[in-house]
């Protein structure tokens, strides 16, 4: 099993059995063990071999060959190679992991719901969230001076409630109450799921993973939100309540198969819908947390950066006369700022391929792959890359300045990826992020404490600190 490299005469790491090469990643995060081979690799070849437990999977060095895989070849590499059986576990049919034709269908379904006309209905739902965050930090500054608060605990509450609003349709309040059911639910679910050595195993061997009828997610925390929605839809069915959230968009495609009298993309099922909510807390709730937090953390390190934002956000707001959905487009330098956060910390650190066609020739090579070859995109090694970005360690948001941006390859900055699978909620992303952002910033200065300290965690999909983040907070 271990010849496939060098029967190939790719240059690859030595594996060792039973864990391949995961085990010279020594319990760091995915992306980060990618970082280290990417180092060694870079500028030998444009990519090299690795081993995940028994199977080869190639990992890509190069960005033009990052596009052809992404973008150009697209037709050839579908899949994210995440483990999916929604006959077993209904979850597993959602978006993110969904193969082929039923990803597809789904994502035709999902696209009209992400349009910046959809989410501008939102903006108001969201605008009150975001003023519940600057009161909850002020509460927890309760008068002092100056406090030292966990900012990764205040994000993830406001990025609960926001989705738990737009997703799932209901108030959760878990800003303004410390035992909140929802919030409760949601860290059972995350903290309930597999471990990254299992993740990992059922992804490389479905067919093995499909024998246990393995579940990705804990039945009894799953039941909980089943209840939610279903409650939830049945009470606005009932009472013939709209609102403006993914909810209403959803019960409008399970009823109608289209949204607002718009082109027919299919009806939704109510295990569809399930899935997909609870997908949109999982993929959106703890990404946008961790950038919240990692944005205000790199701001408080930097307080010439921070100063600069909040004057910007100041000019644009006065210049808008109001805080509306256009200022917050408009805020250009805020944006930047978010931007090199997304470069220094992107919580999706690698990205993932399959082989669909039943083989696919690496374009340039003489390597051709056969159907199910894993294929990664190393996104955290190309961010900290000197060659895209000198200096790669420190945080300059003058980066992503419009001229900037221009002299370098468009697949440098991959936090959301590219191609036609690339993440359906960026819009939504930088909507939450920068709301968030603005109602802190106007409000609060932040300062490192002395026991501001942050260590990645290994145990997530995402790349996020392991533990609080804290920072000292000042009422302006
Ligand atoms: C800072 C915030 C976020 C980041 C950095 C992020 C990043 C990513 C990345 C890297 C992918 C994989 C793309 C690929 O494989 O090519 C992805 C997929 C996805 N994201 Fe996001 N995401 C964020 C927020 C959100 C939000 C708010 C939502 C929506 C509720 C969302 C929903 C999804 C979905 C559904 C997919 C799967 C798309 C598909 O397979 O068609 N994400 N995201």
């Amino acid at each position: 099993k271990y010849n496939f490299w060098t029967d190939r005469n790719v240059i690859h790491p030595t594996p060792k059995f039973p864990y391949g090469n995961l085990s010279e990643f020594n319990g760091q995060h995915f992306g980060l063990g990618l970082h280290k081979l990417y180092q060694k690799y870079k500028g030998k070849l444009n990519f090299f071999g690795i081993y995940i437990f028994l199977r080869p999977a190639t990992v890509i060095l190069d960005l033009d060959l990052a596009k052809q895989i992404l973008i150009k070849d697209f037709q050839h590499l579908t899949d994210r190679g995440l483990y999916s059986n929604p006959k077993v576990d209904p979850q597993t049919g959602d978006l993110l992991r969904a193969r082929g034709a039923k990803w597809k269908n789904l994502r035709s379904k999902f696209t009209p719901m992400f349009t910046s006309g959809k989410l501008k209905l939102m903006f108001p739902i969201m605008l009150s969230i975001g003023e519940r965050f600057r009161e909850y930090l002020d509460e927890k500054i309760d008068g002092a001076k100056r406090k030292e608060v966990d900012v990764k605990e205040a994000a993830s509450r406001f990025t609960t409630d926001i989705i738990g609003s737009t997703g799932f349709g209901i108030e959760i309040n878990s800003l303004r109450e410390d035992n909140n059911a929802f919030r409760n639910a949601c860290n059972q679910l995350l903290s309930g799921g597999p471990s990254p050595l299992k993740r990992i195993f059922s992804d490389t061997f479905p067919s093995v993973t499909n024998l246990f009828r393995f579940k990705l997610l804990n039945k009894t925390t799953t039941s909980y939100f089943r209840n939610v929605i279903q409650e939830t839809i049945d009470y606005r069915e009932k009472n013939n309540v709209q609102r403006n959230d993914f909810l209403n968009l959803m019960i409008q495609l399970k009823n109608e198969g289209k949204i607002d009298g718009d082109d027919d993309v299919g009806y939704l099922t109510m295990d569809e819908i399930f899935a997909q909510s609870i997908l949109f807390f999982i993929a959106g709730f703890e990404t946008t947390a961790t950038s919240t937090s990692f944005c205000l953390y790199e701001l408080a390190k930097n307080p010439e950066y921070q100063e600069k934002a909040r004057q910007s956000i100041a000019e644009t707001i006065k210049k808008h006369n109001e805080l509306s959905y256009e200022a917050i487009n408009d805020m250009h330098y805020l944006e930047q700022c978010i931007n090199e956060t997304l470069r220094l910390h992107p919580p999706g650190s690698a990205l993932g391929r399959v082989v669909t066609s039943d083989s696919y020739t690496l374009p340039g090579t003489n390597l051709t792959l056969e159907k199910g070859h894993r294929i990664f995109i190393p996104t955290y090694a190309i961010h900290h890359d000197a060659e895209y970005y000198p200096n790669p360690d420190i945080f300059d948001p003058s980066r992503f300045a419009p001229e900037q941006i221009q002299k370098r390859h468009a697949l440098s900055f991959l936090p959301f990826s590219d191609g036609p699978r690339n993440c359906i909620g960026m819009r939504l992303a930088y909507l939450e992020l920068k709301i968030g952002l603005v109602h802190l910033l106007t409000k609060f200065r932040f300062s490192l404490s002395e026991n501001t300290s942050v260590k990645y965690g290994n145990k997530g999909l995402t790349l996020t600190p392991e533990n609080e983040l804290l920072l000292n907070v000042e009422k302006i």
